[in-house]
């Protein structure tokens, strides 16, 4: 599948399974502080993807199966199958919009219901997992290859990227982050641009963070200097991961990637979204369908209890934004590219 290795330049990991446990590293304290927590069980994992101590789509997805595969681990020998179910539903609820989270338990749930006993559950669903985990790193460097033929740089070039889609928010190595990689390890890459992107920051703590750890030239930008970045000529490309992309190539990701989109089309610069076909949600036919979550005004009113705004301001909140096809430029999967994505396109790679 892959051209590249597992064991490049992966230094960065969001989790580690323990054959018996889970931890995660807790990303809402990055980059001050890098602490690992141990997640207690399927609920646990399920209130750490609520509490984003885990985000980023496919890593939801991973953490999820591994939430599973700990629901039979510590399920009682009575009415087990019960059990496992409550938990698949537990972890459902934990966040709507990244597809992965659901297609993983799917997953998950068709392993589990082909179990005769609870040894035999207890040891399929982990090694289901692990196989999860495995299959995304793997996703990850595929597509890495794919996009460079797909952008077919002829010298180095600087990139603009929103949100973190990095090791962080995949089994390793990252999606659109996964591509910078990639342009950096064949020195085709100049700079990033790393948007911030308010209100979680994931920008600046994590994308910011990463990169600096692995010694790719990155510039942290506001997110309202995208324009006036792309007007400059700087960038050739702006390159976004993918929480759910439906059947006519519509995408949603991070609030703000709409915005880029735009601006990318208007100022002639590429659009790319890499994703694993696990974001893949060809029962949805387009964008408007996609379930976008809102979460609590306090994100945008303050930072760790410092105010930003009058308390009590009305806030609107949404975390996700839908990207038409018709701005994007190419949707990379480790399956392939999909160019000038509409519904024909979508359907030849992943009908
Ligand atoms: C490879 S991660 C792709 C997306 O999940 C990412 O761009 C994103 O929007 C993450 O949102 P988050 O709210 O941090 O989970």
């Amino acid at each position: 599948m892959a051209k590249h290795t597992a064991n490049r330049s992966m230094g960065t990991v969001a989790l580690r399974w323990q054959g018996d446990s889970l931890e995660l590293l807790d990303q809402r304290l990055l980059p001050a502080e890098e602490h690992w927590i141990k997640a207690e069980g399927a609920s646990g994992v399920a209130q750490c993807i609520t509490d984003m101590v885990v985000r980023g789509a496919p890593a939801i997805g991973i953490s999820a199966a591994y939430g599973v595969a700990l629901a039979a681990r510590h399920a009682g020998a009575g009415d087990w199958r019960a059990e496992v179910h409550k938990a698949i539903d537990e972890l459902a609820q934990s966040r709507p919009t990244a597809v992965n989270l659901f297609w993983a338990l799917e997953r998950m749930k068709g392993v589990f219901e082909r179990c005769e006993s609870l040894a035999e559950a207890t040891r399929q669903l982990a090694a289901e997992a692990v196989h999860i985990h495995e299959e995304d790193l793997a996703a990850n460097l595929a597509m890495a290859d794919h996009a460079l033929e797909v952008m077919a740089p002829e010298k180095a070039m600087s990139v603009l990227t929103h949100c973190n889609t990095g090791a962080l928010a995949t089994g390793g190595y990252g999606t659109a982050l996964g591509v910078i990689r990639r342009l950096h390890e064949e020195k085709l890459l100049s700079r990033v641009y790393a948007d911030e992107t308010r209100p979680w920051l994931q920008g600046s703590r994590l994308t910011a963070w990463e990169l600096t750890r692995d010694n790719i030239p990155v510039t942290l930008n506001a997110d309202g200097a995208a324009a006036a970045i792309m007007a400059s000529g700087k960038v050739k490309w702006v390159v976004v991961g993918a929480d759910r992309i439906t059947a006519n190539g519509d995408v949603a990701n991070k609030i703000g990637t709409y915005n880029l989109a735009v601006l990318a089309r208007h100022h002639k610069v590429g659009f790319m979204v890499v994703a694993p076909s696990s974001t893949v949600d060809m029962a949805l036919a387009s964008g408007q369908d996609i379930p976008i979550e809102e979460r609590d005004g306090t994100e945008v009113r303050e930072i760790r209890g410092i105010p930003l705004a009058p308390a009590g301001v009305e806030v609107f909140n949404p975390v996700f934004d839908v990207t038409p096809a018709s701005l994007i430029d190419a949707i990379v999967t480790e399956k392939g590219a999909v160019r000038n994505p509409n519904i024909t396109g979508m359907r030849a790679l992943f009908a």
